[in-house]
């Protein structure tokens, strides 16, 4: 497992070790103490999420705020994603600050994204598998969102506007500005 700081305190991109033979190929896609010795971080997951979207679809840029914040490590099963984060961490020099990666069934990089963060996707494929760990558990009450498209962000979702497929609460979300952070 090859494991690529990203500039941001404890996001990691991880590429895993793929073992490939006549058969097809294997990898380990988690493995709790091999990601702590070379993080530090000690994550217990308690939920995995799955989602199909398809081409043009964005969800995000969505968080749970204390005390069910949630870390993720995230990949994707089929098909290809731009992954989007946003440093909500007001202690932090990236605060406010984004970082995309692509991430497909191709490459089968992952993303550990730790608390404090927001997140989102967008489909590039025709559809996408996305998959995901959560270190807590799903709580409506504590769900929010920024929106995906605040300028001050300046995100390039790759999709043309008019191509884009968002749910109706996506476009309801405040900006960072007008968004308080608890983290
Ligand atoms: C997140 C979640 C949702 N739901 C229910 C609530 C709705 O009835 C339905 C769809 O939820 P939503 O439209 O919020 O799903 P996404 O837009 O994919 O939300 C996710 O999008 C981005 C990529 C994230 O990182 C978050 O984990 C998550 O917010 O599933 C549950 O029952 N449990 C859950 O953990």
């Amino acid at each position: 497992m090859n494991i690529e700081a990203t500039g941001f305190d404890d996001l990691y991109l991880i590429t895993p070790k793929v073992f490939e033979d006549q058969r097809g190929y294997f990898f380990e896609s988690f493995h709790h103490k091999k990601f702590r010795e070379a993080t530090g971080i000690d994550c217990d997951f308690v939920q995995d999420n799955q989602s199909r979207s398809s081409h043009g679809v964005i969800r995000g840029l969505h968080f749970q705020v204390p005390p069910m914040a949630q870390a993720k490590f995230v990949r994707v099963l089929q098909g290809e994603v731009l992954d989007v984060v946003v440093d909500l961490r007001k202690e932090k020099s990236t605060f406010g600050k984004s970082y995309s990666t692509l991430l497909s069934a191709e490459n089968k990089k992952q993303l550990f994204i730790p608390r404090g963060f927001a997140h989102g996707i967008v489909v590039l494929s025709e559809s996408a598998e996305f998959f995901y760990k959560c270190d807590n558990y799903y709580s409506p009450e504590n769900e929010r969102g920024i929106m995906y498209d605040d300028t001050s962000l300046n995100i390039d979702w790759k999709i043309e506007a008019d191509k884009r497929i968002i749910s109706d609460k996506d476009t309801k979300h405040p900006s960072l500005e007008e968004f308080t952070s608890p983290f």
